[in-house]
């Protein structure tokens, strides 16, 4: 499959926010929210106030299986960005009630994130939960897994990081699949084009839950990068 190289982001940022969500995005920001600066990494370690491991959840969503997957690991920092300012809200008030300290959120495009402000090698894994599928052929060139997106990730992963991808679209999984194995950096963990035996290791999403009531299939891929390769 030939797969353009991508060039920009298509995001959905607005949208209806409850009046907790909004209260939340302004009184909760201080203590989970990530203020990304116009230019230069973000000092990670100073962020989450200690080095540790580091997850990157990018387009969490509502946020509540990132929260649900921060309380259960405290020995790991996650990180979380997403660009629709209600999921945003939703998520800082799961991480309030759960008490949360390896958490912090950050709005912004999570490529852009990725390509200006992230140090490397800095994660030890990326997720990435039912990204926006953009079926029709002519909009695939907006997924976010592309090969550029890939010498990104390449480049902030530490040596054997993972890379774990879910979709519940037929289509997109193959396209993931075709991505990933063609960049001779990832391996794939569960052997040459195999999928993650459900059920995979993390909770389950709200737009997971939503594709399984359509009848969709969910594909969990976990890539490592070679420790040889690392960028
Ligand atoms: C289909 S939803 C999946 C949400 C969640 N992971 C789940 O499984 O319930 C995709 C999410 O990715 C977010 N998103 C899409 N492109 C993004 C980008 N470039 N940066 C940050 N978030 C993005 C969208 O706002 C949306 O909330």
């Amino acid at each position: 499959m030939s797969q353009p190289r991508q060039t920009r982001t298509f995001v959905r940022r607005e949208g209806r926010l409850t009046q907790g969500q909004q209260r939340a995005l302004e009184g909760l920001w201080p203590q989970f929210g990530v203020d990304v600066p116009e230019r230069g990494v973000i000092d990670l370690d100073g962020l989450f106030g200690r080095a540790a491991p580091r997850v990157l959840d990018i387009g969490f969503g509502d946020g509540e299986a990132l929260v649900e997957m921060a309380a259960a690991d405290p020995e790991r920092d996650y990180l979380g960005v997403e660009v629709h300012r209600p999921g945003v809200g939703h998520c800082l008030l799961c991480a309030e009630q759960a008490g949360l300290d390896n958490l912090r959120v950050a709005t912004v495009d999570a490529v852009e994130l990725v390509r200006h402000h992230l140090p490397g090698p800095s994660l030890e894994t990326v997720q990435i939960f039912f990204p926006d599928p953009w079926p029709k052929k002519r909009h695939h060139k907006r997924r976010i897994i592309q090969p550029a997106f890939l010498d990104l990730l390449a480049e902030r992963l530490v040596p054997g990081g993972a890379l774990h991808l879910a979709t519940d679209w037929a289509d997109y999984a193959e396209w993931m699949l075709d991505t990933l194995e063609a960049d001779a950096r990832f391996e794939n963990t569960c052997g040459p084009r195999a999928f993650v035996p459900p059920p995979p290791p993390r909770p389950q999403t709200k737009f997971e839950r939503r594709g399984l009531r359509k009848g969709h299939q969910v594909h969990d891929l976990i890539y490592r990068l070679r420790p040889d390769t690392a960028g």
